[in-house]
């Protein structure tokens, strides 16, 4: 009996998908070391609110030991005592440094009290403190772009640069290095002229680093969620102009808690680049570059599907803008 041509093509197809998904899949286990939190140190910036508290605690669950960093040490208290709920062992700890990100002597103060405190450098640093202020261009003044150069892009480099320093000279076997952009790392609109610019930033300096740190066998990841329904989420809302709503009105606010078990989920599976939901995972095909795929077969279909969608998308942003007040 011969097997009719539409399915041996099809049969073709098949085989070359499962070739290329299992070599993927290999490709990811073998490139990357994988990820275990339990018993690690887990440093995190922007550690008592949002995005950070929550992954904060997500880590624990996996058996970790934590330190966060922000600002105010009320927050960080009532954060800790939060995040100590979610113990899976007794002797599992939660430390707490005040420290601003967007000052040098800060972050080289933070990373070396993480030390003392834990008694170990940190192995997995997580990098979330940040913030966004949507304004319209003309609205914002010159500091504005200071000031969120200066805590998205440089508070997440200078902790880097820190860290990496700290886990070569005390050997540590297989560090990992977070970064949190945004999906307006990816693309950007109306509203977002101080804040947009610094999330690419953090892309150019991860997809440096991932390159780089090799040498020291440390993984270096980058997320990029959309919108989080955390207190900087509610901050920025009162700010944020008409257009701006109106033109992201595609990604609703998630939950932290959700937000931060995809970033795991992410990290669990090895990838470097890391979303949220589905347009977040068609930017991130359509604007990859030279960076590793997560998965070569799927992301190279989503890249297709991407341009039409993104051409189509560019078209409606065109026309909200300038229609804006
Ligand atoms: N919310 C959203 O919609 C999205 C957020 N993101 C990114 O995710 C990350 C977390 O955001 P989100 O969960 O909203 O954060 P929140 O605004 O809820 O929390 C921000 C955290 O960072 C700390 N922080 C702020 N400024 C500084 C500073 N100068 N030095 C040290 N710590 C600081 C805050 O504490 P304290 O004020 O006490 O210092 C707090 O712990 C940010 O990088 C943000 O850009 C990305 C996509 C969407
Ligand atoms: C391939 C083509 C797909 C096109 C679809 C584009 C959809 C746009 C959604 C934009 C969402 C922006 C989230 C902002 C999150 C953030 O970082 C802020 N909350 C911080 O202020």
């Amino acid at each position: 009996m011969s097997v009719p041509a539409w399915a041996s093509v099809l049969i073709a197809l098949g085989a070359v998908a499962v070739v290329a998904l299992s070599a993927d899949h290999l490709y990811n286990r073998i490139t990357r070391n994988p990820f275990k939190p339990a018993k690690k140190h887990c440093f995190i910036t922007g550690g008592s609110t949002g995005l950070g508290k929550s992954l904060a605690m997500e880590l624990i669950k996996k058996g970790a030991n934590v330190t966060i960093v922000a600002r105010r040490q009320s927050e960080l208290d009532k954060a800790a005592r939060e995040i100590e709920t979610c113990k899976i062992n007794e002797d599992q700890r939660v430390v707490t440094i005040s420290a601003d990100m967007t000052s040098k002597e800060d972050v080289v103060r933070a990373l070396e009290e993480a030390k003392v405190k834990m008694g170990v450098v940190p192995e997995i640093v997580c990098t979330c403190a940040g913030a966004s202020y949507p304004k319209n261009f003309c609205d914002y003044t010159l500091d504005d772009f200071e000031y969120l150069t200066k805590l998205n892009y440089l508070g997440q480099a200078y902790v880097a640069h820190q860290a990496t320093i700290m886990m070569r000279d005390n050997n540590v076997k297989n560090g990992k290095i977070v970064f949190v952009s945004s999906m307006l790392g990816l693309l950007s609109f109306a509203g977002y002229a101080t804040y947009s610019p610094t999330k690419f930033a953090v892309r150019g300096l991860a997809d440096t680093l991932r390159n780089e740190l090799k040498r020291y066998n440390i993984d270096v990841h980058i997320f990029f969620p959309g919108n989080i329904d955390s207190p900087g989420y509610v901050v920025e809302n009162s700010t944020k102009p008409d257009v701006t709503k109106t033109i992201e009105g595609l990604s609703p606010a998630m939950d932290p808690k959700d937000c931060a078990k995809a970033l795991l989920s992410g990290l669990y599976s090895g990838h470097y680049m890391i979303t949220t939901e589905f347009i977040g995972e068609l930017l991130r095909c359509a604007t990859r570059g030279v960076n590793p795929s997560n998965n070569y077969f799927i992301d190279s279909l989503l890249a297709l599907i991407a341009q039409p969608v993104g051409s189509i998308y560019a078209l409606f942003m065109d026309f909200v803008a300038k229609r804006a007040k």
